[in-house]
């Protein structure tokens, strides 16, 4: 099971879907799990605080529980920015690895300037940074730079996984 995060625009969606796609286990986008009011809240540009994102981890922890227990893993797009809402997701679940995306400010607010059809607006970016507690060793993430293409982000995930892929399932 593996929680691909990292700040709005940092490729989470795009790397974790194509990486569900090569390893070949079901993806979800944490984006999906948001409330409408959530929704609007960061469409009007003000960010979610530790009370509206704690629903939102909650189903997201849920998803990764079921998929544990079919045995089957999965692939989750999240961006889990403080260490307490990514040990929401990982605490007493052994085989869930954190995958993080890591870019300058610059790069992605380019990318989320070009990026059309998306409810989060490039305003947010600062405080998504402000918010960012990177994940420390203790974490074992799996942290990746961003400036290459896709393709080249999930290979490198992939050569960092270090398993059978067979032993992600639980
Ligand atoms: N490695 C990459 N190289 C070039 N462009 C990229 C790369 N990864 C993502 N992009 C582009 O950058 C934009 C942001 O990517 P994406 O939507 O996947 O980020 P995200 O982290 O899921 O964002 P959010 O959390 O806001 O949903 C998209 O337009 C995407 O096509
Ligand atoms: O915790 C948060 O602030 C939110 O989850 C955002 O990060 C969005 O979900 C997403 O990244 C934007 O599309």
């Amino acid at each position: 099971m593996l929680v691909v995060t990292g700040v709005s625009g940092s490729g989470k969606s795009t790397v974790a879907s194509r990486l569900a796609d090569r390893l070949g286990l079901p993806f979800v986008d944490g984006d999906d799990f948001h409330d409408a009011g959530s929704i609007a809240q960061m469409r009007a540009g003000h960010p979610l605080d530790d009370e509206a994102r704690a629903p939102w981890l909650a189903r997201i922890r849920a998803w990764i529980d079921r998929r544990i227990e079919t045995g089957e893993g999965g692939v989750v797009a999240c961006s889990a920015l403080k260490r307490g809402y990514r040990r929401t997701l990982t605490d007493g679940r052994g085989a869930v690895r954190i995958v993080f995306l890591e870019g300058s400010r610059d790069l992605i607010g380019r990318r989320i300037a070009a990026r059309r059809g998306h409810f989060m607006p490039a305003a947010l970016l600062d405080s998504q940074f402000a918010t960012l507690e990177p994940p420390g060793a203790d974490e074992t993430p799996i942290i990746v730079g961003i400036a290459d293409g896709p393709d080249a982000i999930v290979a490198a995930v992939v050569d960092r996984l270090g398993r059978p892929l067979g032993d992600l399932g639980g």
